[in-house]
């Protein structure tokens, strides 16, 4: 006999606090705390290997939680010595290859899990969810009988049917081919907001985890580095990676010279930092202004590379001069700039490039 989950109205926010974790002597996870409201949903993103499925898998119960704490509102999940078995936990989760059983109708997936139900309320259910997905017409199909976004919602279906309070979703999309993957993903990120369960999703591509999650979570080496809303990691990124991982960045040396500090682009005040401090300082390709080297003195002479028109926009490799027009030193010279549509320049053209102030991240030196 299945047991019930811990309680069919276990809600609230998830709070996952100073987690760690190892397998034999390797740390996979040191002290990671995040939470996620009801309603909310937040993407794990980090490297291969960073530890993100070890944290979803200690949500579930699938691993033994060491240190730290899982909790669901009222209700604590997991703690060193002490974890909910998996069916009681209040916890959904659908997995990068769906896992279906393909020897059970759609249907038949829905229902597994709600052995806890009487059978009409089962029933009634899985008929709800079925709707809920837009596939009540395939109630009585086979898993290989569907297309690929089908059984990723027949996967979202079941990963709801013991309405649980948090859904785990790991790499969810990943099985899909590019074209499917963007359609899916809106259909099922909808999906979970209108059923208002509080959401992770795990994820290596930054762009999926801006798109879906309300927050993103950054991890590397098992750490939270950063955990914010999309902007603020893109516009405000706690370091050098975490600007990296959301665009490409041209990066430069400097060194803090009386509050100041003397960059490609002009000098910006550095009033914290300390004389002789060396720091990293970095904007985006898509930052960089270019204009024609008469008609704007001031900025950073440049010299086209090459560029390579690539449909939305345009990305240009340059080299920086020196104030002669030489290469210039301290800094590396090549650097790229995104611009718009489709721009016209010739290699040997010379420009000047410009960045507005603002948007200048100053990072410490590597
Ligand atoms: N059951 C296990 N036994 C031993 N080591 C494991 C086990 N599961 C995972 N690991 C190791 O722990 C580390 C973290 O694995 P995990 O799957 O959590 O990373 P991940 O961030 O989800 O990676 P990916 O994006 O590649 O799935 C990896 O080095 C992995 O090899």
């Amino acid at each position: 006999m299945t047991t019930p989950p811990a309680s069919p109205t276990t809600t609230g926010r998830v709070s996952i606090t100073d987690v760690s974790h190892h397998y034999g002597r390797h740390q996979v996870l040191a002290g990671v705390s995040l939470t996620v409201e009801p309603q909310e949903v937040v993407c794990i993103l980090g490297p291969s290997g960073c530890g993100k499925s070890t944290l979803l898998r200690l949500v579930s119960g699938l691993e033994t939680l060491q240190a730290g704490s899982i909790a669901v509102g009222d209700t604590l999940l997991a703690e060193a010595g002490y974890g909910l078995p998996p069916e009681r936990r209040p916890v959904g989760m659908m997995f990068q290859d769906f896992a279906l059983f393909p020897h059970l109708t759609v249907a038949g997936n829905i229902e597994f899990g709600q052995q806890h139900r009487p059978r009409a309320e089962r029933r009634r259910r899985t008929e709800e969810l079925l709707a809920m997905v837009n596939l009540s017409d395939y109630a009585g199909s086979y898993p290989h009988m569907l297309s690929g976004g089908q059984q990723q919602r027949v996967a979202l279906a079941r990963a709801m049917a013991r309405d649980p309070a948090v859904l785990l979703l790991d790499e969810p999309f990943s099985a899909l081919d590019e074209q499917l993957r963007r359609s899916v993903r809106e259909e099922v990120v909808r999906l979970i907001r209108a059923t208002g369960v509080a959401t992770l999703v795990v994820t290596h591509d930054p762009e999926e985890a801006m798109e879906i999650g309300s927050r993103v979570v950054v991890m590397a080496d098992g750490r939270v580095v950063q955990a914010d809303t999309p902007r603020q990691l893109y516009r405000n990124p706690a370091n050098s990676f975490v600007a990296r991982l959301f665009g490409e960045v041209n990066r430069f040396e400097a060194t803090v010279d009386g509050g100041e500090l003397a960059t490609p682009f002009g000098r910006i005040p550095a009033p914290a930092l300390s004389s002789g401090t060396r720091v990293e300082v970095a904007c985006r390709i898509e930052d960089l202004e270019l204009a024609p080297a008469k008609r704007a003195p001031d900025g950073l002479r440049v010299r086209v590379r090459h560029a390579n028109f690539l449909g939305a926009s345009t990305r240009v490799c340059l080299d920086a001069l020196g104030p002669a027009g030489e290469p210039a030193g301290g800094f590396r010279s090549e650097i790229h700039a995104r611009l718009p549509g489709l721009v016209e320049v010739t290699p040997g053209e010379e420009l000047v490039a410009r960045v507005e102030p603002r948007r200048l991240m100053v990072f410490p030196a590597a």
